[in-house]
């Protein structure tokens, strides 16, 4: 009893609220049916939810994703940005482009508004236009995210968004004692980018962390 009472059992429990605040629909829940059946870990809902709010917020009509996974970022991140909105999203494997073709197609997204891209993103994004874009969303995985992060800083104009998915790298980023690689290379990027004066940044406890950064 003593321990449902504890502040950390309490926050947990804020937390898990907060990330079912919106609720699940059939198609982001297809979507992750998908990505169980792949091996792909979706952004989770309460990430889906800010991604929707953040790329309305932003006014988003250019959009650029690393790593499409099943779909459920790319999907949200279209449902808030505008109707004319176009998504770049990147992803080495045709497996996974092909289970998010199928979610956008689930979402009545036509195929004109999603240019996907089978690649790696260190390579694709070099040949995107720099000041082109308005939000850019790093969800992959890998090692790069600081080239990704210099890339997308590159790419956006001013007034652009960059957001990172699990910036606390599964929770391991307040834990001074992990030393894992990429953990320390997601304690670096943080500090990057809270330091660098053309930002304004937040980190938000949203899933397993999103580091938003505006240009300013
Ligand atoms: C965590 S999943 C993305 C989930 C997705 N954002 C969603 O919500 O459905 C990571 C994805 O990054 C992709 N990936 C791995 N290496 C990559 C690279 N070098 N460039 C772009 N994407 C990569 C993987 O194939 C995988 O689909």
């Amino acid at each position: 009893m003593k321990a449902l009472n504890s502040p950390h059992t309490a926050k947990h429990a804020g937390w898990l609220y907060a990330e079912q605040h919106r609720g699940e629909d059939p198609v982001l829940e297809a979507a992750r049916a998908r990505g169980e059946d792949l091996g792909v870990r979706p952004v989770s809902e309460g990430a889906a939810a800010t991604l929707t709010v953040l790329a309305a917020s932003s006014n988003a009509r250019a959009l650029v994703e690393v790593g499409t996974g099943v779909g459920v970022s790319g999907v949200s991140l279209l449902r808030g940005a505008t109707a004319q909105a176009v998504l770049t999203s990147i992803d080495p494997d045709p497996e996974h482009l092909q289970a998010a073709r199928q979610a956008f197609a689930d979402d009545g997204v036509p195929a004109s508004r999603t240019r996907l891209i089978t690649g790696d993103a260190a390579v694709v994004l070099r040949r995107l236009t720099t000041s082109g874009y308005d939000l850019v969303l790093l969800d992959a995985g890998t090692p790069d995210v600081p080239v990704y992060v210099s890339e997308a800083l590159r790419m956006l104009h001013s007034g652009g968004m960059l957001i990172i998915n699990d910036a606390l790298d599964h929770d391991r980023v307040p834990r001074p004692a992990v030393r894992e690689e990429s953990t320390r290379m997601m304690r670096e990027v943080e500090r990057m980018l809270r330091d660098d004066e053309r930002l304004v940044t937040t980190m938000l406890g949203t899933g397993t962390g999103l580091l938003v950064a505006v240009v300013r």
